[in-house]
């Protein structure tokens, strides 16, 4: 067996299971190994049973203080008990577990660990499990592996498969250089392995995780060093001249750019009128305006006579483009003609847009996925343009790329990342910053409350409406669910519907939604026939309707702070004041605090940086940036100091001479050719 072993050579895995596994992207022993625990559980402290609440698992050490009684009701044997603990008494069951009664003995000290509940204001413990107080101290040591599960793949059977896979295969080679090994301290690979899925406390852990993210990483920066070398060396073949239109499209607008937006134009501008062919990121807080500078890149090649396309993560977003660009097409009465091209167009609607892709009779194309999809043939790109860039795959980039002579490429991004890190992370791209927001922006206002605020909530949504105003309304769920107490989406917009006013319209949208029904609903409230909008994350990226003056999120305690602002970027994007209501579920203090940091400040980097302070260092797992920038086990805020090193590391290695034919080099090579074709492509970047 070795890393390529189909999953089938493990015991008990077999055509069914290896189907479930490749669900979740693991369709080898090597992709097996590097499926990382999500998490470990841990035995927390011993606690008083004051401050045990109804629902927590909790550990109380105290003593019985007579035998456990067993009662017998229906099929089942029921063994209960009294317990005390700090001079009060818990109630403690068992079901069917008899011989507890000749084991757990009265006036013995215990350790009990288990959910507790409040019944009738007393403190029940159901199924705990039995520790002696050594015992209960060598488990707090221990660390149990969560992974992400998919339906019928369960924890049980991911944790045998890695045991077995970690058991049968030979001493893994070392992946990295011995020298940078050495230098950059990090622990051996196999150790590494072991210690990630099945640690033998904390430390061992940490050090297994330090070695695994400094890999990730350092890998992910040769490969984008190699990306940059091949896209330098491309001088551009089309001849595009500064044109007096772009201007005249500018004087034009309805409002003039910020000097910010003017600035990045320069230097979109000069790039594209250049020798050599464009790499360049535009990264700008939410609505800062990237918009209009992509449109403009569009219309500086179409006024070329080239072909442009942007393409952008969902079809809400596209049709929003698409409308926004035709807007100003007919305003300006521009000689360009716009392609809409989705998924969700009929066969003949695609074809119709192919043929006129084809034929050179659009100039720009505007998309989801679809803009790149084999069958689409272009006459003559010039530009790509990807919106949102972390959700796409650089290799879908490139894929794109391919269709044209190898075309500009411009790649937006509103994910707040600190400068020191953007330079490592986009390597392969140069940088410009729109950092100045609009000057008619009234910062939002913030407030962080629980869910006891609500009714003061809707009637405040009442007004807003009243003044002729919008609402979203954000849920983490679509659907009610058993496992998780948080609200959704479809449950709360009926809620909704009874109490707010008639005149009121509220509607729904989730990513479950057919393509067209989303747009439909979308087109709704751009329109203002609905006025409240209870969604799930979906509208997070870059949906723009300035009418909206107030952002409500529910269970704003489930997402991360950087999805938070970009959540409440949806809000405040016009003249009128906007609104933001952090409404939290469970844990309130812990959870108020870290939203005060948004309620302090609407400045996307500021929050990035502040969520990473609080977090800390130690905090490994708390909820990670979703969305963005997703590494297999990496995380680019928390981890930025590996990932740091990691940069110096590579550094180090494109100087020695000896790389990359050198010996020490030979499994990195190896290594560095498969992630850049599999990895590469996958990583939302
Ligand atoms: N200089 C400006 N002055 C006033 N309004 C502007 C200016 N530039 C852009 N806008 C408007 O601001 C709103 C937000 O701009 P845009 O949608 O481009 O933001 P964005 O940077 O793409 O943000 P996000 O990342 O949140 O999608 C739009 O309605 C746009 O028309």
């Amino acid at each position: 067996m070795n890393t390529l072993s189909p999953l089938t050579e493990l015991k008990g895995i077999g055509e069914k299971t290896e189907k479930l596994f490749a669900k979740v992207g693991v369709t080898n022993v090597g992709e097996l190994l590097s499926y990382y625990p999500r998490t470990y559980e841990t035995y927390g402290e011993i606690q008083k049973p004051d401050a045990v609440t109804d629902g927590m698992t909790a550990a109380l050490y105290g003593q019985f203080q007579g035998p456990l009684a067993v009662k017998r009701v229906k099929n089942m044997q029921i063994v209960s008990g009294v317990f005390e603990s700090d001079a009060q008494k818990i109630r403690i069951t068992w079901y069917n577990m008899p011989y507890l009664r000749s084991t757990v003995r009265a006036g013995v000290p215990y350790v009990l660990w288990g959910k507790a509940a409040k019944k009738n204001r007393q403190l029940v413990l159901e199924q705990p499990a039995v520790f002696s107080f050594e015992e209960y101290h060598r488990m707090r040591q221990h660390l149990k592996p969560v992974y992400p599960l998919t339906e019928g793949l369960s924890a049980k059977t991911i944790e045998k498969a890695v045991r077995q896979a970690l058991e049968s295969l030979p001493f893994f080679k070392e992946t990295l250089p011995p020298a940078i090994r050495s230098k950059y301290h990090l622990a051996e690979y196999h150790f590494a392995l072991e210690q990630i899925h099945f640690p033998e406390n904390r430390e061992q852990m940490l050090l297994a995780r330090r070695r695994l993210v400094f890999d990730e990483f350092y890998l992910f920066i040769l490969a984008l060093r190699q990306l940059k070398q091949v896209n330098e060396r491309n001088p551009q073949r089309f001849q595009i001249q500064k044109i007096p239109l772009t201007d005249q499209i500018i004087a034009n607008l309805s409002f003039s750019l910020t000097g910010a937006q003017k600035k990045v134009w320069q230097e979109i501008e000069r790039d594209m009128t250049g020798d050599y062919l464009m790499s360049r990121l535009i990264q700008g807080d939410v609505g800062s305006g990237k918009t209009i500078l992509a449109f403009l890149a569009l219309f500086l090649a179409a006024g070329n006579g080239w072909q442009g396309c942007l393409m952008v993560p969902t079809e809400v977003l596209a049709v929003q483009h698409m409308e926004a660009i035709q807007k100003q097409i007919c305003e300006q009465k521009l000689p360009f003609y716009a392609e809409l091209l989705t998924g969700s167009m009929t066969a003949k609607q695609k074809r119709e847009a192919c043929g006129r892709i084809v034929s050179g009779e659009s100039q720009i194309i505007i998309g989801t996925h679809a803009v790149f999809q084999e069958k689409i043939q272009y006459k003559n790109l010039a530009l790509v343009i990807t919106d949102e860039q972390h959700r796409f795959g650089v290799r879908q980039r490139e894929s794109l790329s391919e269709k044209g002579d190898m075309p500009h490429v411009m790649v937006m991004s509103a994910t707040p990342i600190p400068r020191t890190l953007a330079v490592i992370l986009y390597g392969d791209l140069d940088i410009s910053v729109v950092n100045e927001l609009p000057a008619n922006r009234l910062p939002v206002k913030n407030c962080v409350v629980d869910t006891s605020y609500r009714p003061k909530a809707y009637r405040f949504i009442e007004k807003q409406v009243k003044m002729g105003h919008q609402a979203y309304i954000i849920c983490p769920m679509v659907e009610e669910s058993e496992q998780i107490e948080a609200e959704d989406v479809i449950s709360y917009t009926e809620k909704l519907r009874s109490t707010l006013p008639q005149d009121i319209t509220v509607s729904y949208l989730h990513g479950k939604m057919k393509p067209a029904k989303k747009n439909e609903i979308m087109e709704a409230f751009v329109k203002n026939e609905i006025q409240v909008l209870v969604s799930t994350t979906v509208i997070e990226v870059g949906v723009n309707v300035p009418n909206a003056s107030v952002m409500m999120i529910e269970n704003a305690e489930r997402f991360g702070l950087a999805q938070l602002h970009q959540l409440r970027g949806r809000v405040g994007r016009g003249d009128a004041q906007s609104y933001c209501i952090l409404c939290y579920g469970k844990d309130g203090e812990k959870t108020k605090k870290r939203l005060e940091i948004l309620n302090k400040s609407n400045d996307g980097f500021y929050i990035a940086n502040e969520d990473l302070r609080l977090r800390g260092p130690g905090d490994l797992f708390g909820i990670r940036q979703s969305g963005e920038l997703a590494f297999r086990i990496g995380d680019v805020f928390q981890d930025a100091a590996i990932l740091q090193e990691a940069n110096d590391a590579a550094n180090d290695t494109l100087q020695d001479p000896s790389y990359p034919e050198g010996k020490d080099y030979a499994i990195l090579r190896q290594n560095l050719e498969k992630y850049m074709y599999k990895d590469l492509c996958n990583l939302n970047l």
